[in-house]
């Protein structure tokens, strides 16, 4: 277990790595499996998405420096075969990032996914940024049930100059909540990311695994492009563009080309609170609105492997983040 005393080595990036689980269950001489979900939570901002794009080894979850990117819960799966027919596999989900300041109907809806996505997991990740506690964490922290086990994923380790300060702070937090581990780590450390793979193995059950050993994840390619899509609206936009814009596919169509084998085609609207916004987002002679298609279609084809027609519009629909129906129509839970 790590403890803030023997953090240190646990910290070592020479301690990671190797093979996972070397003492892999045999039952009735065959390798056994295990598989379990790991809910990843958190409050906005602290890397969650960031950490599940490393833990599947793809990018699945969408990233931005702007709070409340994600909305959905989002299932990753990463899946290691032992080579005989046993090995693990990891289910994440990914949760929005529980909102406390505001009351639309957009924010009890994320709230609600929050929720619903730790109800019944095998492992929590309570993800926070090492050296911190604020008001918006504890919130979160007091969601979490006792006698599900939690890990205390203390991420960007890399940010932290002082690592001192980190075992007193490791030491309040053990004060706070029954975690089961402490794991400061750097989401973007590849070796961070191996060593906590390891540890969650742990915490799963042997069962059969759930999905097919090359499936990363349990959403759709439309779903995807919406995400990419929004992805690239809010990197291009900076903080001037209200969290409440989202992205709606209209249109998903595979055609089969003799020139590119598969094509798709994709309808897509940005959807906006005000005039303003519908300016900012198409930019001077379109030009923003271009990148964001561009950007976004280049890495669609090389996520869904195809070449594709990306269309996008802007549309005004004020209030949308205020109202209960459209909320759900525009895709949220
Ligand atoms: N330096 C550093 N930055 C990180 C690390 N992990 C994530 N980040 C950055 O932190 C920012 C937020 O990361 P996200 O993964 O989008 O955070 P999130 O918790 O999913 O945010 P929400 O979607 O708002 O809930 C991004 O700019 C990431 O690049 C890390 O280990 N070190």
């Amino acid at each position: 277990m790590n403890t803030p005393e023997n953090i240190a080595a646990a910290d070592d990036p020479e301690s990671a790595g190797g093979h996972l689980n070397p003492e892999k269950p045999v039952v009735d001489g065959l390798p056994a499996q295990r598989c379990g979900v790991i809910a990843i939570v958190g409050k906005p901002n602290v890397g969650k998405s960031t950490l599940l794009n490393a833990l599947v080894g793809q990018k699945i979850s969408i990233t931005s420096r702007k709070a409340q990117t994600t909305r959905h819960r989002i299932t990753g799966i990463r899946t290691l075969p032992d080579g005989q027919g046993g090995g693990t596999q990891f289910i994440f989900v990914d949760t929005p990032g529980f909102q406390t300041r505001h009351s639309k109907a957009l924010n009890k809806s994320l709230n609600r996914t929050v929720l619903g996505a730790i109800d019944g997991v095998d492992l929590v990740l309570f993800v926070v940024e090492a050296g911190s506690f604020t008001l918006g964490d504890a919130k979160v922290l007091a969601l979490l049930r006792p006698d599900t086990p939690t890990l205390l994923v203390a991420n960007k380790l890399d940010t932290v100059h002082r690592r001192a300060e980190i075992a007193p702070w490791l030491r309040d937090m053990q004060q706070r909540h029954p975690f089961a581990e402490f794991v400061p780590m750097s989401a973007k450390n590849p070796k961070d990311v191996q060593r906590l793979l390891q540890i969650c193995e742990r915490y799963l059950p042997e069962q059969p695994w759930w999905y097919g050993e090359d499936e990363l994840t349990d959403k759709s390619e439309k779903f995807l492009a919406g995400e990419v899509v929004r992805e690239k609206l809010f990197r291009l936009t900076g903080d001037e563009l209200p969290y409440t814009s989202t992205v709606v596919i209209e249109q998903f169509k595979e055609e089969k080309s003799k020139q590119h084998g598969r094509m798709v085609r994709i309808a897509a609207t940005i959807v906006v609170e005000r005039d303003g916004h519908k300016a900012m987002v198409i930019g001077d002679k379109g030009e923003r609105l271009k990148r964001i298609g561009t950007e976004a279609r280049q890495e669609l084809e090389k996520l869904m492997d195809c070449k594709m027609f990306l269309e996008l519009w802007v549309k005004v629909r004020s209030g949308w983040a205020d109202d209960e129906a459209r909320v759900r129509s525009f895709g949220y839970e």
